[in-house]
């Protein structure tokens, strides 16, 4: 069946990628909110068991098999074919704008943007920054703009929300040579950060002066707001410093790093593969970088599973802690991400024992599954607990309308 978009609409497919899957998302603008057409993901990308679902707006599924088998979708290449196939077919309205999700920028770029040469170079140049995402992310946007080269193209970074920060917050004590050349705290998920401040000033609820977020997902963060911005971040130079994460570790002893490239006789790529993929909770557990097989390996009584449990756990709340410090007080502590979404016992052991500060979750409100914005703290609790759904792609497509509509 043809999906439609209303007349007059400008159509707008937002792709959000990480190092296995990538996801795309169309949408229709109009003056108000962009609002959903369908959306779908391509995951597990190279491994033996690659997932394609492709669902409307309400949730119903469209497909779920890629074209020609599993086989089809064995690399990267392979998989943006395959999304480019699935949003160019005659029932799917024409793509006029593509936003991606862009995790680092580098040095130079400091705002969403149209696509051009220049930041294309940009956007090579900054691999170093962030070698498990721009990579990636750089293949997509070269074989997109081969593939729609009459639709406009933009980057909406992940780092934009934060450029909000002091300089307090975003300087490395290291000698000013090295700030110079673009060595500062950049901090990411800043597009789930802007989403969640949309929603919170738009949802029924007083807007939190002061507030954290903490967005646990496959890379986790915890960001320190003041009236909406950034003030704060536990993400710094490359997203694999702050919080423990999936396959990441997390802020380290920087002596650390320098022991394990003399002992690898400075083999770096070793190093950073290592730090990227082999790290956090699935080094900590020896089962997965998946939360859900963590927890469920913890249950069944799995020692090191459980341990990893409280290494993440301990690691967040530590960050939260600082950034309560660093404020003053809280009005809100915000879980988003799939972690923070969706599972009710990691942000019951975070916030365990904090009551004296002022955070008392309800222990039934959080263990309710329900969708979207909700409280899920005691009535009387000065700090108000919420979770809130990161709504990236929506951000990208309200990005993609503005710059579009304003010519840039
Ligand atoms: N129902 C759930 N219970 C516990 N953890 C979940 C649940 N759903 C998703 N997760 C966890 O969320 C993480 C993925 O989060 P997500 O935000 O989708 O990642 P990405 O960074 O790839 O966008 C995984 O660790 C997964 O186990
Ligand atoms: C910045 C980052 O780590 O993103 P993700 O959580 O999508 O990997
Ligand atoms: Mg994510």
């Amino acid at each position: 069946m043809p999906i439609r978009s209303p007349i007059g609409k400008m159509q707008i497919l937002v792709i959000n990628s990480g190092s296995s899957s990538i996801k795309f998302s169309f949408f229709y603008a109009e003056a108000g909110a962009p609002r959903s057409l369908f959306e779908g993901e391509v995951s597990g990308i190279g491994g033996s068991e690659p997932k394609f679902g492709f669902r409307d707006a309400e949730g119903h599924d469209i497909a779920h098999e890629a074209p020609g088998g599993k086989a089809r979708i064995a690399s990267m290449e392979d998989a943006i074919e395959f999304v480019a196939r699935a949003v160019s077919g005659p029932e799917v309205p024409k793509v006029e704008a593509i936003g991606y999700r862009v995790v680092h920028p580098g040095a130079l770029l400091h705002e969403h943007q149209r696509i051009t040469d220049r930041v294309m170079m940009e956007l090579r140049r900054a691999a170093d920054f962030a070698p498990l995402h721009d990579p990636e992310v750089v293949k997509i946007i070269e074989a997109m703009r081969g593939r729609f080269p009459a639709a406009g193209h933009f980057a909406c970074f992940d780092t934009v929300f934060h450029e909000t920060m002091p300089p307090e917050a975003t300087a490395y004590p290291l000698p000013a040579e090295y700030a110079e050349r673009g060595v500062r705290r950049y901090g990411f998920h800043g597009l789930s950060c802007e989403s969640i401040v949309m929603q919170l000033r738009e949802a029924a609820v007083p807007f939190p002066h002061r507030m954290v977020i903490a967005h646990l997902g496959g890379g986790c963060s915890v960001t320190a707001l003041v009236d909406g911005r950034s003030v704060d971040t536990s993400m710094g130079l490359t997203p694999t410093g702050g919080i423990v994460m999936a396959t990441r570790p997390g802020d380290l002893d920087p002596g650390l790093v320098l022991y394990l490239l003399r002992q690898s006789g400075n083999d770096t790529d070793a190093v950073e593969k290592m730090l990227n993929h082999s790290s956090g909770l699935a080094a900590l557990s020896g089962i997965s970088g998946d939360m859900r097989e963590v927890r469920d390996a913890a249950e069944k009584g799995d020692e090191r599973a459980r341990l990893a449990l409280r290494i993440f756990t301990r690691s967040v709340k530590k960050t939260i802690g600082s950034y309560l410090a660093l404020t003053g007080g809280l009005e809100a502590v915000v879980f988003a991400g799939g972690i923070g979404e969706h599972d009710a016992a990691s942000r019951a052991e975070i916030l365990a024992g904090l009551e004296p500060l002022g955070i008392s979750l309800d222990a039934g409100c959080n263990a309710k599954k329900k969708d979207g914005l909700r409280r899920v703290s005691m009535e009387g609790s000065a700090t108000a607990v919420y979770v809130v759904p990161a709504e990236e792609d929506l951000m990208i497509a309200r990005h993609v309308a503005r710059l579009s509509r304003s010519g840039s």
